[in-house]
This record gives C-alpha cells, sequence and structure tokens, in this order.
C-alpha cells in the first residue's frame, strides 16, 4: 500500500524526513487556499530534500490553468469542480499525470451510482482518483465517509485509487483489506496544526510492516 503525506508547509518537515531517512510514497502540497497553503517560488528550493524516488503532489481547486500549468510538481491533484475536458486540457499541456478528487457526501441520500456516474466520465483522461470527505474547505477536513459502500466500485475501477479523509494509523489494517493503491493523509499526521514527524513516521512503519514480513517469506 502506497501512502502520500500531503500540506507540508514547512521546509523543516522535508528537512526531518531526510534526517530520518525515511519518506513516504508521495509528498503533496497545498497551493489551493489553506492554511497549508504555499507557493511554488517558496517550495522550489525545498525540493533539493526530496529523493527521486518520491514524487511530488501538487492540490489545486479551481485555479488559473497558468499556476497549475507551471507549478514544480510531477502530479497534479484536481480538488475542485474541473471537468473532465480541464483534466484533458492540462494534461496534454503539461504532459503530467493528473488524479481527480471525488468527493463524497454522505449527508445527502447515497447511490453508489452517482459515484459510478463520476468516475466514468473522468475515466479516460486522468491517472488516478482520490476519494475524499466533501467540506466546506474542499479538502483537509479531518473527516472520514463510510468506506463499506464503495469496496466494490472500488474493485471495477481500472486505475490507482487513494483513499483520503481524516485517515489516522488505526485506520491502516482495515483499510489494507480495500482494493485501493494506497492512502492519502494531512490531518491525521498533525499536532497542534503542525507535521509532527513521529506521526509521520510511526504511520509509514505501520504501512510498510506486514509489506516487510511478506517479503521476508519470498
Ligand atoms: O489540506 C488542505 O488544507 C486542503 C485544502 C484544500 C483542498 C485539499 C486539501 N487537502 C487535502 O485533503 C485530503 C485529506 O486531508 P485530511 O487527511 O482529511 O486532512 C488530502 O488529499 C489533502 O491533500
Amino acid at each position: 500500500m502506497k501512502v502520500k503525506i500531503c500540506g507540508i508547509f514547512e521546509e523543516q518537515t522535508l528537512i526531518d524526513l531526510k534526517e530520518k531517512e525515511i519518506w513516504p510514497d508521495y509528498i503533496g502540497f497545498v497551493f489551493a487556499k489553506s492554511r497549508r497553503q504555499v507557493k511554488p517560488t517558496q517550495i522550489k528550493p525545498w525540493l533539493k530534500h526530496i529523493p527521486s524516488t518520491v514524487k511530488t503532489v501538487g492540490v489545486f481547486v479551481n485555479q488559473a490553468i497558468e499556476d497549475v500549468i507551471n507549478a514544480p510538481v510531477h502530479i497534479l491533484q484536481f480538488h475542485g469542480d474541473e471537468k473532465p475536458e480541464d483534466c484533458q486540457l492540462i494534461k496534454e499541456q503539461t504532459g503530467k499525470e493528473i488524479w481527480k478528487v471525488i468527493s463524497v457526501d454522505q449527508n445527502h441520500p447515497f447511490s453508489i451510482e452517482h459515484y459510478r456516474n463520476v468516475y466514468e466520465r473522468y475515466l479516460p483522461v486522468v491517472d488516478g482518483f482520490i476519494f475524499d470527505t466533501a467540506s466546506k474547505s474542499r479538502g483537509g477536513s479531518g473527516s472520514k465517509f463510510e468506506w463499506e459502500p464503495f469496496y466494490h466500485l472500488w474493485q471495477e475501477i481500472e486505475k490507482p485509487i487513494l483513499v483520503a479523509g481524516g485517515i489516522m494509523k488505526e485506520d491502516i489494517p482495515i483499510l489494507k483489506r480495500y482494493p485501493i493503491e494506497g492512502i492519502d493523509l494531512s490531518s491525521g499526521v498533525e499536532e497542534e496544526g503542525k507535521k509532527s514527524i513521529p506521526k509521520i513516521v510511526e504511520l509509514i512503519e505501520e504501512v510498510r510492516r506486514d509489506d516487510a514480513v511478506a517479503s521476508m517469506g519470498d
């Protein structure tokens, strides 16, 4: 299972991870309006700390196309109302991977058919999906949605899926049973509003624990 740690807003977090020699598979930067917002010019000098094996992801919510195109990241994550045509255009212009976030709103009458229709519209033009809890802030809410109703839908989607929304270390054993590529978290590895290195390290170790045991048996 892969891990994305999102919403890095201090260079020191990357320096600390480098010192610990432990990295997630993906590091995310929020370019959208947020208390975790960073600017492309601000993060450019930070990128030297990140090994080339780790992919960087930029998070956007309905932002200007120039901002998206010029972002110094490998993968573009669209967390707003970006349409399939927008994703297609930006993919053609940048050649970068595009991940579309599908917001899960369980306060309204729930229909898995609705989510099937949404993913099918994006499937031909994106490289992966993130299922996250719907919120006013559009993300980073720290709130979970119910995963169980999505099990079969995720099984049928032929592109990588990450699950986001209030995920914490305690959720890993359950999420490992789901047909997903990985998990995406931000709030769950924070302490008093800042990224916590001990929490990030524990989380990555928990995700990789059984993988290490499994490969020893090979
Ligand atoms: O982190 C934010 O502030 C944010 C703002 C706007 C859009 C997305 C944002 N974060 C993304 O939300 C998910 C889940 O975060 P959490 O674990 O529930 O805190 C993740 O993809 C963040 O990158």
